[in-house]
């Protein structure tokens, strides 16, 4: 029998529909794969419930009484006291300050999976430099969910990549948030801020919506891909249309920017009108290989077209390589919201604890 312990950072949104998927799953795995899953720790970001036996069905519970003010270093000290078996530590938050301690993590035995973006978008510097850690430690990093949430759009670009196939182009809608924004906004009579509301009680956006609405949600998203691609890019040579007016762009709070949401109303009404007839408004990401260009920019797009076709918070992804020619692969389906995401997150682990020993 092959033990796993996970230490869960995040307990929000993602990482709290990872805990229930994970405490359902695992007799299953115990039985078909040989893997014992344990979570031993969960940790938010003032907080973390140490349980060596695990945490159970009464977790949240057990969080609010037992949970206690901790250092990273209590983590280290604490895996190593119990001597956890393949520790793995999934990062569930949006934190650049965790991810700063990923080499750190790696060099103390755990291996790795995010469903947090930074850091495959820091710079390249560190984006090898944890990489070039990893392997000197025989540590695995995991991260599909970071691209299309749960839709495999990180292992097929890597698989397409590695197997010699040139790919060429990706285009398409990366964004869940953004997607189901348009979505509904082109099709209804409701204001943009309304939808905006209704995408964030749905769990699509960011913890700071603005985070999607700036494009730099699908900014990095290119980036990853692109990088996977072996191109040498930074975040800042990413061409990215924001969709937040000047007046209340980053020097506005949270909790402002909130309470004037409905400044966008015009805006984007203006722009649904000002559209030639039977056309809808999408947020499109395009990496053009060749060129090394990354773009990320609002269009008009004909109803009947492949993107303008799509509904809900659905992603597409059209990739375009040497084989496939003029058609392209197509990858469609939900690209946020916490189920899915979690789910992506448990593939991750999966397929990492299946290379384990
Ligand atoms: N919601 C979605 O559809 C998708 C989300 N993601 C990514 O998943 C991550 C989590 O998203 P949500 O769950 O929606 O956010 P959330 O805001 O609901 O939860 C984040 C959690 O992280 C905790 N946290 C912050 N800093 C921390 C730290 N240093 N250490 C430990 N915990 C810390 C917070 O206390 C909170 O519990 C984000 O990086 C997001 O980009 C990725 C794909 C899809
Ligand atoms: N906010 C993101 C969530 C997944 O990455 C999105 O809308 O796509």
């Amino acid at each position: 029998m092959k033990k796993v312990n996970i230490i869960l950072f995040g307990v929000g949104n993602v990482g709290s529909t990872l805990i229930d998927q994970f405490l359902k799953i695992r007799s299953r795995w115990t039985a078909e794969s040989g893997i014992r899953l344990n979570i031993p720790v969960i940790a938010n970001s003032g907080k973390a419930l140490f349980m060596p036996k695990g945490i159970g069905e009464n977790w949240k519970e057990d969080f609010d009484k037992n949970a206690e003010a901790y250092k990273l270093e209590d983590i280290l000290e604490f895996s190593q006291k119990h001597q956890l078996e393949n520790p793995v530590a999934i990062d569930a938050t949006v934190s650049k300050d965790l991810v700063l301690d990923y080499p750190k993590l790696v060099q103390n035995g755990f291996h790795l999976v995010a469903a947090n973006k930074v850091a495959n978008t820091l710079s390249d510097e560190f984006y090898y430099g944890l990489r070039r850690e990893l392997e000197k430690h025989k540590k695995h990093f995991y991260y599909e969910t970071n691209v299309g949430a749960g839709l495999p759009i990180v292992q097929t670009v890597q698989g397409l990549h590695q197997a010699g196939e040139k790919v060429i182009r990706i285009r398409g809608v990366f964004s869940g948030s953004l997607s189901f924004i348009f979505n509904t906004f082109s099709e209804s009579e409701g204001e943009f801020s309304e939808v905006l509301k209704q995408a964030g009680d749905l769990g699509y956006t960011e913890p700071d919506a603005r985070e999607d609405l700036s494009g730099n949600d699908v900014g990095r998203k290119l980036l990853i891909l692109a990088r996977e691609l072996q191109l040498k890019k930074e975040f800042k040579e990413v061409k990215i249309q924001s969709l937040i007016p000047e007046k209340l762009n980053g020097k506005t709070s949270t909790e402002d920017f909130q309470n004037r949401i409905s400044e966008l109303d015009e805006i984007f009404e203006k722009r649904k009108k000002n559209q030639k007839k039977n056309h809808v408004l999408r947020y499109v990401g395009e990496l053009k290989v060749g060129r090394g260009s990354l773009e990320a920019k609002l269009i008009s797009a004909p109803r009947e077209s492949a993107l303008g076709q799509i509904k809900g918070a659905d992603n597409i992804f059209e990739i375009y390589t040497e084989s496939y020619g003029e058609q392209p692969l197509v990858i469609q389906g939900a690209g946020a919201g916490a189920a899915v995401t979690a789910r992506g997150v448990v593939c991750d682990v999966l397929k990492l604890s299946q290379r384990l020993n």
